[in-house]
Order: structure tokens, then C-alpha cells, then sequence
């Protein structure tokens, strides 16, 4: 029964990181994420003139209420979302001249309504070049707070950006959302902003945060579930057994879902108190499934559908065309070069079952594409990767990861370095 050691959330995180940055006093992460995404983010910290100390399993903030130390600084987010739309907040709520530039595939992805909204509350913010788009220009004078409207349709990120927000407003905010995908992930911020002292409440679709600021504290980051998915995915196709200690019946991420879906499809599942056991049973089933809540996983299921006994249709996934990539062309891409039949829409993907033969995927540069390829390649010997490296985003230690699971299982794998 292979035990896996999946590294720290992704999400928690990056919400620890914000949310220390803005309480007062020092707070420790503990087990935080080291990848790309959470070092560009502490990196982020430190140049508005935080300070971030790190030990191999902690990292040490010191929280400053009044926003960030320096009057001027210029970050960049590299790919990371998180970076991107959430730091800028923390900005906004000081005082000073702020610069926020991010890779090119960032600069790519959407930013309007965050920032769109920020402007209502009165936040003088400009875009340099595209409208809606990195880089941006904050000159940060602190935020009243009040009433805005925000659509989330298209990223849960930005509401869960002015929850961050609401209590370093003077007045505090009433967030009127009209509509809001991935909503789990705004569970995982509400949960986090009380671990850090402030309870948001709910009036129908008007979310409520006071103001008053945040309380340092010692906080615990749980194992990322999106990463875990590859991993319980493997243990579905292959016939063998997973389990992800430290993501159980408690967690807080919605993506631990994955296991549901996993269930329908065979798959024996067990969610314990302490965490989470697949146990594959040697066939899939197809089926139809709604992925609005848990779209990260959406590649995982897409790139093991070949195995499954009937058609896989994957529903309600429209905005996995604005993350790394465009995620549906992206499988549909892959699934056509390892011989798959599938077809597209607008919000949805659909996958025949077949025998994938070995081709080189193409990963447009997005973390999820490879390692949910990597677990076909458990059944597909010869699958290799343009560029394996792109894992860096939120696992760099990916593929010893996965290879030694597969080695353990007497599973070859395409050398991936
Ligand atoms: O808030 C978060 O930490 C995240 C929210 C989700 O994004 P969207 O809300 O844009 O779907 C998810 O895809 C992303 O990986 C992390
Ligand atoms: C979409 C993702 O990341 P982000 O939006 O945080 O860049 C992801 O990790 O799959």
C-alpha cells in the first residue's frame, strides 16, 4: 500500500503567505509548497519589504498590518495566478507606488473584473499596456471599503482577492457576486481568513468581511489535492493502491473531490480522518460529469478517459480555456496525437475509449498537461514531453515523484529529464 508524500497546497499557501503578510505579528507556515508559484509569491512578499525567513520545513512571516514596507517596488509574478491577482491587493491596501509585471503566459489570462473592481473602491490602478492585463500600476493610498459588485465567472481568484482584502479596508466590504465558478476554492479562503482571526458572513450572494485586520498564527499547510489527483489516478488505471496521508475527511480542498468522480467511475475509495485511499479495481466505467468546482483536475480525468469502458464527457468547464493554456484544445490536442477520437465545445470535452500509442505531448507550457500525461503513461510506454521541466509551477519533484511509484508498481517510464 504505497503511501505518497504529496507536497503542500498550492492554494493554502498562497493564502498562509497573504494572510501573514497582513497580521500583526509573525506567523509560521509550516510544510508550505516550495514550486515556482508559492517562491515567486514570497518573493513578491519580500520585495514590497516584507520579511520572509525559511527554514527547510517552515517559512516565517512578519505580518504588517499597515500594509506593505517599502513606498515603492516593482514585483514580478512569473505564472503564477495566485501571484498575480492576489498580491496586488495586498498593494493597494498601503501606501506607496507598486509596479506588478508577470510572464507572458500570465500577461495572457484575464485580470478585468479584479481590477475593475478595485477602481470602484476607489484604487488608483492602471494597466500599461493591454486593458484587464499585466503589467499593472497601483498608486496605493489605502481603501476605504463599501459596497462592490464583482463577477467570478470566470475565476473564483478574484473574489477570493477581495476577501483577502476586506479587512484591511477602513470600513470593511460587502462583495455582491454575481456569478462564481470554482467555488470551493473561496471555501478554502473563508476558512483560512478565520484560522487568521476574521469570520466573513453571507447575506444571499453579498459576501461580508469586516474590518479589523488579521492575527498572526501557526498554520499547517495540507497536502495539495490537485497534485494528489495524478496519483490516485495512477492507482485507478493500473489496478493498484494509493493513499495521500494528510488529506482526509477535513481538508479543505474542494479538488479532493477527484476521488468522487474516480468512485463513479470503479474505483474503490476510502476518505478516512487521516487521509485518502484509491484502490483501482481493473476497469473503468465512462461516464458525465459537471467539473465546474474541480476544473483543475479536469486533465487528469481527460487524459485517463482512453481507459475507461465508454465515453467520458467532461461538462461545465469553461474556464480552463483562460489558465495556463487553453486545457480543452490542449487534451483534445494530446488525446488526437495518442490516437484518441474526441470531440470539443465550447465548455465541455468528450473522449472515446481506445488504446493511446505512444506520441510526444505537447504541454504548452502547463504543469497539469504533463503530469496528467504521465499517468497514461503508465498504460502507454514511449509517451514523452516536450517540456517535462514545466512541472516547476507547483511540483518540481514530479517525476522522481511518479517514477519511483511506477518503479515500486515494476512500471517503466519514459525518462522524463
Ligand atoms: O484560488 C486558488 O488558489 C485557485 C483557484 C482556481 O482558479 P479559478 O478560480 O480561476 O478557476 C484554481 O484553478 C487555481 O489553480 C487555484
Ligand atoms: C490554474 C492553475 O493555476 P493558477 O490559476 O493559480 O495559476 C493550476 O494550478 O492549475
Amino acid at each position: 500500500m504505497p503511501a505518497v508524500d504529496i507536497p503542500g497546497s498550492k492554494s493554502v499557501t498562497a493564502r498562509a503567505l497573504f494572510l501573514a503578510a497582513a497580521a500583526d505579528g509573525v506567523t509560521t507556515l509550516v510544510r508550505p509548497l516550495r514550486s515556482d508559484d508559492t517562491e515567486g509569491f514570497a518573493e513578491g512578499l519580500a520585495r514590497l519589504g516584507y520579511r520572509v525567513g525559511r527554514t527547510p520545513d517552515t517559512w516565517q512571516v512578519d505580518g504588517r498590518p499597515q500594509g506593505p514596507a517599502l513606498p515603492e517596488a516593482e514585483v514580478y509574478c512569473r505564472d503564477g495566478a495566485t501571484t498575480a491577482r492576489f498580491l496586488p491587493t495586498l498593494a493597494a491596501a498601503g501606501h506607496g507606488s507598486y509596479r506588478f509585471d508577470a510572464s507572458e503566459q500570465m500577461r495572457r489570462r484575464p485580470l478585468a473584473p479584479l481590477t475593475r473592481a478595485l477602481r470602484d473602491l476607489g484604487v488608483d490602478l492602471r494597466h500599461e499596456a493591454a486593458e484587464g492585463h499585466h503589467p499593472l500600476r497601483i498608486e496605493a493610498a489605502g481603501v476605504e471599503g463599501g459596497e462592490v459588485t464583482l463577477d467570478a465567472g470566470q475565476s473564483s481568484q478574484y473574489l477570493t482577492a477581495l476577501l483577502l482584502l476586506g479587512p484591511l479596508t477602513r470600513k470593511g466590504l460587502r462583495i455582491r457576486v454575481t456569478d462564481l465558478v470554482s467555488a470551493p476554492y473561496v471555501e478554502i479562503t473563508i476558512a483560512m481568513m478565520r484560522s487568521f482571526g476574521v469570520e466573513v458572513a453571507r447575506e444571499g450572494e453579498v459576501f461580508v468581511v469586516p474590518a479589523g485586520g488579521y492575527r498572526a498564527t501557526t498554520y499547517a499547510v495540507e497536502p495539495d489535492a490537485s497534485t494528489a489527483s495524478y496519483f490516485f489516478a495512477a492507482a485507478a488505471v493500473t489496478g493498484r493502491e494509493v493513499t495521500v496521508p494528510g488529506l482526509g475527511r477535513g481538508a479543505l480542498q474542494g479538488d479532493l473531490g477527484f476521488v468522487d468522480v474516480l468512485r463513479r467511475m470503479g474505483a474503490e475509495v476510502e476518505i478516512a480522518d487521516d487521509g485518502t485511499t484509491v484502490r483501482g479495481t481493473g476497469s473503468l466505467r465512462g461516464l458525465t460529469v459537471a467539473m465546474r468546482d474541480i476544473s483543475d483536475t479536469m486533465p487528469t480525468l481527460a487524459a485517463i478517459a482512453p481507459f475507461a469502458e465508454g465515453p467520458v464527457r467532461i461538462e461545465d468547464v469553461a474556464n480552463t480555456r483562460v489558465k495556463e493554456c487553453d486545457r480543452l484544445d490542449a487534451c483534445a490536442e494530446n488525446l488526437r496525437r495518442l490516437g484518441i477520437e474526441v470531440a470539443t465545445g465550447e465548455d465541455w470535452i468528450e473522449i472515446r475509449p481506445g488504446t493511446p500509442a505512444p506520441a510526444e505531448i505537447k504541454t504548452f507550457g502547463d504543469h497539469r498537461i504533463v503530469m496528467s500525461f504521465a499517468v497514461t503513461g503508465l498504460r502507454t510506454p514511449g509517451i514523452s514531453f516536450d517540456d517535462p521541466g514545466c512541472v516547476k509551477k507547483t511540483f518540481p519533484g514530479f517525476h522522481e515523484a511518479f517514477g519511483e511509484l511506477a518503479a515500486g508498481w515494476g512500471i517503466p517510464l519514459t525518462p522524463s529529464r
